[in-house]
């Protein structure tokens, strides 16, 4: 058993419906595939039809599911209500939501326009709640125990410079993960996040940090665990995250980065320690304590 096998058992997500927003490409896809292996129905949406069309036709014939690929910008509210009323038309109901669409540039803060940051905060946090609000409405009127994914990122806690409009807007989605999770919950709805570190996805590799930019870092040596993540590892969590056997979890935020966000840690310098100068840093410490207590 390894990290590249599904972790669920057959079935878990039997009778789930499940919406994936930015379903056809990347971590969305990653995530509705395995949801379809799992016995869901899946919506996935997004603003490119053709590309989700492809998609829904590939898992089809992958999983043997049922998939329902619907042209929707998160920023437009009639858009996501038309993706609810057709994907109930269609499957019944509506249980699950994961947030998955998101936009993002990486760019010094002053070469912005405010255009530029616009886009990038209506897609990720507006659309986020957009979503999340016309689903919680419906949840609550036809009391349904709905759950919400958010997909984060780690920076959404620390902030981090350079992508700095997606930095504010997920963490504006964790405050608003964290709030309902409360307020909600006495409907039976829950929402948890997923703040990912680097998957490799061509949104984030070739779309957001160009080839040229990637020779010059190495991200697996930034990583405690010395790799970047694999897809079946996030689609496990948000399988798990969104069937019943998390029930009780919710307001939860999972870091998933191979403790990449531990490497604020004060003292994490002394990675480049050698055996010799540990010995020799020991020997120094315990002769200063010794001719400290010596003098007292
Ligand atoms: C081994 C090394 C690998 C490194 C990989 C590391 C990855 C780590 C992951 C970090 C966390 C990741 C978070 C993510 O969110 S990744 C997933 C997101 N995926 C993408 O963002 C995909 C790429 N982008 C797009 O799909 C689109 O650009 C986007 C959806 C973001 C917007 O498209 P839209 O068509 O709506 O927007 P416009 O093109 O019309 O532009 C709107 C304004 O924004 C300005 N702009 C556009 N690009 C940039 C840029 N790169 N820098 C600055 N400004 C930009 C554009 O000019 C428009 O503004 P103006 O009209 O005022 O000019
Ligand atoms: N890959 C990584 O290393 C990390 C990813 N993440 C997060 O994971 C999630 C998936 O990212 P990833 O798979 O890497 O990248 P992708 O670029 O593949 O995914 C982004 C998706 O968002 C959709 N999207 C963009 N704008 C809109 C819009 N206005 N309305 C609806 N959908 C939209 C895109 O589809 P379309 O163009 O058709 O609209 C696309 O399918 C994002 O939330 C990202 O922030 C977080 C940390 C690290």
């Amino acid at each position: 058993m390894g990290y590249k096998e599904g972790m669920l058992r057959d079935g878990a997500l039997d009778n789930k419906t499940v919406i994936v927003t930015g379903g056809g490409t990347g971590l969305g896809k990653s995530m509705a595939t395995y949801f379809l292996k799992l016995g869901a129905n899946v919506v996935i949406c997004s603003r490119r039809l053709e590309v989700l069309e492809t998609t829904a036709k590939e898992l089809e014939e992958q999983t043997g599911g049922q998939i329902l690929a619907i042209a929707c910008d998160v920023r437009k509210t009639e858009e996501i209500e038309n993706v609810i009323t057709k994907s109930i038309e269609k499957f019944g109901q509506v249980d699950g939501l994961v947030n998955n669409s998101a936009g993002n540039f990486i760019s010094p803060t002053e070469r912005l326009s405010y255009k530029a940051v616009d886009t990038v905060v209506d897609i990720v946090l507006r659309g986020t709640y957009y979503f999340t609000l016309a689903l919680g409405k419906y949840w609550i009127e036809n009391k349904i125990k709905g759950t919400v994914l958010n997909i984060s990122t780690t920076y959404a806690w620390t902030g981090s410079g350079w992508v700095v409009p997606s930095a504010m807007a997920k963490a504006g989605v964790l405050a608003m993960t964290k709030s309902l999770a409360f307020e909600w919950a006495e409907h039976g709805i829950r929402l948890n996040a997923i703040a990912p570190g680097p998957f490799p996805t061509k949104g984030a590799w070739d779309r957001l940090f160009p080839e040229e930019l990637a020779k010059k870092f190495s991200f697996e040596n930034r990583i405690p665990l010395q790799r970047v993540g694999d897809h079946q590892e996030l689609a496990n969590l948000a399988a798990y995250l969104v069937s019943d056997f998390s029930a009780y979890i919710t307001g939860e935020v999972i870091t998933l980065d191979g403790g990449e966000v531990l490497s604020a840690g004060q003292f994490n310098f002394l990675k480049e320690v050698s055996e010799d100068q540990w010995d020799a840093i020991e020997d120094q410490i315990k002769n200063a304590n010794r001719n400290s207590k010596k003098s007292e």
